[in-house]
C-alpha cells in the first residue's frame, strides 16, 4: 500500500516481507470482521494466526481463510491445536485437516502439553513437508520462567529440524516467557535467544504497546512483531514508522531537554 509522502518516516519492508513481519493472533474473529479489517489493514499483517483450537469450532473457517488468502495473507494454524492433536495421537490427521481448510502455515509448538524436544524436532521435520512452519519456544505455565535459559540451544534446534522462524511465547496476555509477571521485558532472554539465531529470525509475541514499543525502540522498524491483536494492526504500524509517541523520533522531552541544556 502507498502512503501519503509528506512525512519523513524511516524505511519499512513491503509485502511479502521477510522481515518486519507482523503476526496477529485472531480468537475467533468472524467473516465480516475478517473482511472489513482487511479492507484498511492487510498491507500491515503477514502471518494471521488462528488462535489454539478456535479453528476446530469455527463454522465459519473456510471463507475466513478464503478472504485471507486473497489478501495475501498467511493463515497459521494455532500451536495448542497441533499439540493437543499431537498428545491425542492425532497429528497426521491434524496436519491434514489443516491443509484441507487452506492453512499455509502451522505452529509447532510444546507449551502445553509434555513434548521431548527430539519429539518436537520430528514434528517440525514432518510438519515443514507441507506448510511453512513456526516453532515456538516457552511454556504457557508462569511456573517455568527458568526454562527460558533454554531458549537459544532449542531456537537453534527448531530451526534445523525446518523451521522458517521461531517465535518466543509471551502468550496473549504478554504476561509469560519474554515477559515478567507484570508484563517488563526480560531483556537477557531476548538478547540470548538474538544472539544465537540473529534478530531476522524470530518473532516476538508482544501483545501490549508498551511491549510493541521497546520492540522496535529495540530492534528497529522491521522488527518481527506477533499475537497482535486484531485491533491493534494499525497501532503497532503506527509504532515501527515512529507515528506514536512511544517511537516518535523527536519528542516534547527531547526539545525540553535541548531548552534546558
Ligand atoms: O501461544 C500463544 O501465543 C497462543 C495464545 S495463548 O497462549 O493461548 O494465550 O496460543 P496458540 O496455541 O499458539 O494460538
Amino acid at each position: 500500500m502507498t502512503l501519503p509522502a509528506f512525512l519523513g518516516l524511516p524505511p519499512r519492508s513491503v509485502k511479502p516481507r521477510s522481515v518486519g513481519v507482523t503476526h496477529v493472533i485472531d480468537q475467533g474473529a468472524g467473516t465480516a470482521a475478517t473482511a472489513d479489517l482487511l479492507a484498511s489493514a492487510a498491507g500491515h499483517i503477514d502471518i494471521w494466526k488462528v488462535g489454539w483450537g478456535t479453528a476446530y469450532v469455527d463454522s465459519a473457517l473456510g471463507p475466513k481463510l478464503a478472504l485471507l488468502d486473497a489478501h495475501d495473507v498467511a493463515a497459521c494454524l494455532g500451536g495448542t491445536m497441533l499439540e493437543i492433536a499431537w498428545a491425542q495421537g492425532a497429528a497426521e490427521a491434524c496436519l491434514e485437516w489443516a491443509g484441507e481448510v487452506g492453512f499455509r502455515y502451522i505452529e509447532v509448538s510444546r507449551g502445553t502439553v509434555a513434548m521431548s524436544l527430539p519429539e518436537k524436532r520430528a514434528l517440525i521435520r514432518r510438519a515443514a513437508r507441507d506448510f511453512t512452519v513456526l516453532a515456538e519456544v516457552g511454556a504457557k505455565s508462569p511456573g517455568e520462567r527458568n526454562a527460558a535459559r533454554h531458549w537459544p540451544s532449542e531456537c537453534l534446534s527448531d530451526l534445523d529440524a525446518g523451521a522458517r522462524l521461531v517465535v518466543t511465547e509471551g502468550r496473549q496476555s504478554g504476561t509469560v516467557g519474554t515477559f515478567d509477571e507484570s508484563g517488563r521485558v526480560r531483556p537477557d532472554v531476548v538478547e540470548a535467544v538474538v544472539a544465537a539465531t540473529g534478530v531476522e529470525r524470530v518473532i516476538f509475541e508482544a501483545p501490549r504497546a508498551a511491549q510493541q514499543a521497546w520492540f522496535v525502540r529495540r530492534f528497529g522498524p522491521d522488527v518481527n512483531l506477533g499475537n497482535v491483536a486484531l485491533a491493534d494492526v494499525l497501532s503497532v504500524e503506527t509504532l515501527r514508522l515512529g507515528l506514536r509517541s512511544d517511537t516518535a523520533a523527536v519528542t516534547r522531552r527531547e526539545h525540553l531537554e535541548a531548552e534546558l541544556a
